[in-house]
């Protein structure tokens, strides 16, 4: 957790675990300068988990970074970090039809991306729901870039507490077999 942030090469590589404001837990790697992997603990769509999402990854001043991206599910997200202060602003947009049916979401999303796309064109996208929250960084990994064992599990409960107390990955940063 003391790891100081001034490059996009320092933001890059990085795993966080982070609790928004609202209560949901989430936990996010910045797997290179064009990909993102993320783990929901808490929320409405806690259980969802997605590797390799495209998407715009800016540094904006020394330490501040901005993360933008657009999902099969037709969901919208913005992320501001402010790692140094153990911070981030995010903001998402969902579209009706995940507020109205989130457990269709909540899978391995890699392995679905035909159900996401044919349900964002069944079901309705307005009103969308936005969801503006802060939140603070409860965890800081250096994981390295392009690391595929960061994001490669089903979240359960008390994993994150496991990640945070040094049993999930080994010295490498590989998942310790279970
Ligand atoms: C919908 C995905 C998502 C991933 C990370 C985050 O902080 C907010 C939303």
């Amino acid at each position: 957790m003391d790891k100081h942030f001034e490059t996009l090469d320092d933001f890059l590589g990085t795993h966080f675990i982070y609790t928004y404001d609202n209560g949901w837990e989430y936990e996010w790697y910045a797997k290179n300068d064009h990909t993102v992997d993320y783990r929901i603990h808490g929320g409405m769509v806690a259980g969802r988990w997605v590797a390799d999402q495209e998407a715009h990854i800016n540094l904006l001043t020394a330490g501040i970074y901005k993360i933008a991206w657009t999902e099969p599910t037709g969901t919208d997200v913005a992320l501001d970090f402010v790692p140094n202060e153990h911070k981030l602003n995010g903001t998402i947009f969902f579209p009706k039809w995940v507020q109205d049916h989130p457990e269709i979401t909540v899978t391995y999303q890699n392995d679905h991306i035909d159900l996401m796309e044919t349900s964002r064109e069944k079901y309705e996208t307005y009103p969308k729901m936005v969801v503006p929250e802060f939140a603070n960084i409860t965890y800081i990994g250096d994981a390295g870039q392009n690391n595929d064992q960061v994001i490669a599990a089903e979240p359960y409960e008390g994993m994150t507490d496991d990640i945070r107390n040094g049993k999930f990955y080994d010295d490498n940063y590989r998942m310790i077999k279970r």
